[in-house]
């Protein structure tokens, strides 16, 4: 099954040049998406990742064909988009916002409900309750569920169809933190399984926890692309911290050595040196000797803030990295 999911080659999603301009009220322009290029690989949990108003909802709507693009093009798993979502709509399954439920009527009602109307027999229903962890409690009303059992059962009924792609717009919204522990474990039990998972979120942590790769977004564009380490820059271009008695000699020393050497309280942060390792040797070899090396790994917050901020002119965003070096 994880093969023939993955097999085709192509990726899950690809979008080119993706445009769309809303108007609003006072007849003002809003662009949500710019020229957006987005590639999601087939296999594993995909960050779709950027700030609030950044263009990732309209965009995911635009992925299933829900608002239709001013420009560019969307294919996913090869298959153009809208022209011909009938041929591909059956391998994505998607939760965009929140799912109607009948609130009266069980989970297991429910899903029932919905197996009967995509045609999907009802033995199925127990197979994704029992996938979800809501096998024993499929018989509870609807309303009667926790927020994190109502998202549980929402991934329910997207798996009804055994979908290859499954989108989760901002799925931990509102959750206390076991659902958020729930949610991200659902999610890579479903890559696991060879899905393709495809999550948005502005909370960094999330990411960092549950996804293979990550595409970051500012006001509808692409900023950078990559794995999570890839776009903190990596462990070789992360700063070392340095501890010593002497700090401007070892600030000499370091300086000597070619990298760039800046104090932090009472430490010395040493950035563009390939390790701590490399560090402490060119102390000793100067004769100086640190009470503290370590590796200090670039803060995510900041990575982002960095990739989405206005730019210096607070106008156009940053340009474009692609931190896997892809194109
Ligand atoms: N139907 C609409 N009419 C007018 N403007 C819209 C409409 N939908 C979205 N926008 C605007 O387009 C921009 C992108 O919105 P979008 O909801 O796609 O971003 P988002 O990244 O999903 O944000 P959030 O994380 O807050 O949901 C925002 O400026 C938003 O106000």
């Amino acid at each position: 099954m994880t093969a023939a999911r993955t097999a085709a080659g192509e990726p899950a999603v690809r979008v080119r040049g993706l445009r769309k301009t809303y108007r609003t009220f006072t007849l003002r322009q809003v662009v949500a998406v710019d020229r957006l290029d987005l590639t999601v690989p087939s296999g594993g949990v995909h960050a779709f990742l950027g700030p609030n108003g950044s263009g990732k909802t309209t965009t995911i709507r635009m992925l299933l064909g829900l608002v239709r693009p001013d420009a560019g093009t969307v294919h996913l798993f090869g298959t153009p988009v809208p022209s011909r979502l009938p041929d591909v709509v059956a391998r994505v399954g998607a939760i965009v916002e929140n799912p109607k439920f009948v609130p009266g009527f069980s989970g297991r009602r429910n899903l029932r409900l919905l197996a009967t109307a995509v045609d999907v027999p009802h033995t199925r229903v127990e197979e994704v309750l029992e996938r979800v962890g809501l096998r024993d409690r499929g018989q509870d009303q609807f309303r009667r569920y926790s927020l994190g059992m109502k998202q549980r059962l929402a991934v329910a009924a997207t798996l009804l169809r055994d979908p290859d792609l499954l989108i989760f717009d901002e799925p931990t919204n509102g959750l206390d933190p076991a659902g958020i522990r729930d949610v991200r474990a659902t999610m890579r039990g479903l890559a696991e399984e060879g899905r393709t998972v495809l999550v948005s979120s502005h909370m960094l942590a999330e990411v960092e926890q549950v996804a293979d790769t990550v595409s970051v977004v500012a006001r509808g564009r692409l900023v950078a692309e990559g794995t999570v380490a890839e776009l903190l820059g990596g462990g070789a271009a992360a700063d070392v911290r340095v501890g010593v008695a002497d700090a401007v000699r070892a600030q000499a020393l370091l300086g000597t050595a070619g990298w760039t050497v800046r104090r932090a309280g009472t430490s010395l942060l040493v950035g563009g040196s390939p390790g701590a390792a490399q560090v402490n040797e060119a102390l000793a070899r100067g004769g100086v000797y640190a009470h503290e090396v370590a590796l200090v790994r670039r803060d995510l917050e900041a990575a982002f803030l960095e990739l989405t901020g206005p730019g210096p002119d607070g106008a156009p965003g940053p340009t474009v990295t692609s931190a896997a070096g892809a194109a």
